[in-house]
């Protein structure tokens, strides 16, 4: 590693990164010219680079993606999280090839220029990765230049003058701003997205706005729209992964997304069966104002709920625990998690940079899970009230499905009590 204060820029290095200590890795730029500032982090995950991308969870954020062929199987309109990257760039090993997969639609170096984004490749990743496992996740300036005229001083201020994560909200920034009716579950071969029920309106599949432009019509007395029994769940956006829809929709769920900054009020007009809370990007604490409030409200009208990542420790939060940043995250498909009810392993999708210090939880809350790398919180669940949620990422995408059940089991519940 090279140091910005001293080093002339080598012939044919057309990308940088550069740390807010002033050292420097060179490679080649791909994707979009310009430059990005944000923390810099890995993923271990092997396939998925571009659900990782689209991840809303990675925005402020460079990654850097250990596995060495990034690219290999091109871009498509479906393997997408949300609408657009949010995850700033990446840095990768090998140089970007040509794409070689049946579904590829636009290769990966063309999509990352077309959305904006900054990609750097020919980097020694294995040491890039070491050095954020020894020294935790740094602050830095990705920037891709085709004629190599970089400022390094200047990047380097650049890094060290941003502020970094903690701290930082980013759920407000990139939440939706419409409540949406969804429909439509997983992705299968050959059959796409499915779409098991027509919305009311005769609306096929996918995310769709609601008729009216600020919230979908009351439904206070939990009134089924036509035929459709199944129960009702209000899932609040804070940068949630499309994926998680598609999960709570596949387990039996109708489902509304309503922004980060709704109301507990705009919440229960919709006359919820539970509620969900999402992942996303950004420190929990730092979306104290909005989120946190609303959630306590939600958990003393005994609305059941379950979140996901940002939701866990948004829960974690709403119930008096607190959270910490991590010294370099977790973000791979391939992280075991110990289930403490029974003792079985799940193997999970992971991407989190905070977590929440479970010596923090109250009485009324258990630990149900944790991490097997580090022994890090990975779950909670209320001892009196229908509240859970995980620190980990059950609805996969990419990574292994092990946890599905939790979707399953908070749809089952929301069905039995809505029964009852
Ligand atoms: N995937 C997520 O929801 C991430 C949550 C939070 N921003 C973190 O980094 O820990």
């Amino acid at each position: 590693m090279a140091d910005a204060k001293t080093l002339i820029v080598p012939k044919g290095a057309t990308g940088v990164l550069v740390f807010a200590d002033g050292s420097v890795v060179f490679g080649r730029g791909f994707g979009a010219v310009g430059e990005a500032v944000g923390e810099l982090c890995f993923n271990t995950a092997i396939t998925g680079y571009q659900e990782i991308m689209t991840d809303p969870s990675y925005a402020g954020q460079v990654v850097t993606f250990t596995f060495p062929h990034i690219g290999n199987v091109g871009t498509n309109a479906d393997d997408v999280e949300a609408d657009t990257p949010f995850a700033l760039g990446c840095v990768v090993r090998q140089d970007v090839t040509e794409p070689s997969n049946f579904r590829n639609v636009q290769p990966f170096d063309d999509w990352m220029r077309d959305h904006g984004r900054i990609g750097l490749s020919g980097v020694d990743t294995r040491a890039l990765t070491r050095m954020i496992r020894e020294k935790g996740a740094p602050n830095i300036v990705i920037a891709h230049d085709p004629d190599g005229a970089f400022d390094l001083a200047a990047l380097a201020a650049r890094a060290a003058a941003w502020p970094g994560l903690e701290g930082m909200d980013l759920a407000i920034e990139v939440t939706g701003k419409d409540s949406r009716l969804w429909e439509g579950g997983p992705w299968t071969l050959g059959v796409g997205y499915s779409s098991p029920l027509p919305l009311a309106g005769g609306v096929g599949g996918g995310a769709v706005t609601a008729d009216t432009p600020d919230m979908p019509s009351p439904n206070p007395s939990r009134k089924r729209e036509g035929d459709d029994s199944r129960p009702h769940v209000v899932a609040i956006d804070y940068g949630a992964k499309n994926n998680i829809f598609r999960n709570l929709v596949k387990a039996g769920a109708r489902v509304t997304v309503l922004p980060a900054t709704a109301t507990f009020d705009q919440v229960s007009a919709l006359g919820p069966d539970g509620v969900f809370l999402s992942n996303g990007p950004g420190d929990p604490a730092a979306t104290g104002a909005y989120a946190v409030p609303v959630i306590r409200q939600v958990l003393d009208a005994d609305i059941p709920v379950f979140g996901i990542c940002l939701g866990h420790q948004l829960l974690g939060l709403a119930v008096g625990a607190k959270t910490i940043k991590m010294h370099q995250g977790h973000r791979g498909a391939n992280h075991p998690v110990k289930r403490l009810e029974d003792g079985l392993v799940e193997i999970t999708s992971m991407n989190h940079g905070f977590a929440v210090d479970a010596a923090t939880l109250p009485a009324n809350v258990r630990s149900t899970h944790i991490s097997l790398f580090d022994g890090s919180n990975c779950g909670i669940a209320l001892t009196d009230k229908n509240a859970f949620s995980v620190q980990y990422h059950p609805e996969a995408s990419p990574g292994p499905q092990d946890s599905f059940y939790l979707f399953q089991r908070f749809v089952d519940g929301l069905k039995k009590a809505v029964a009852a």
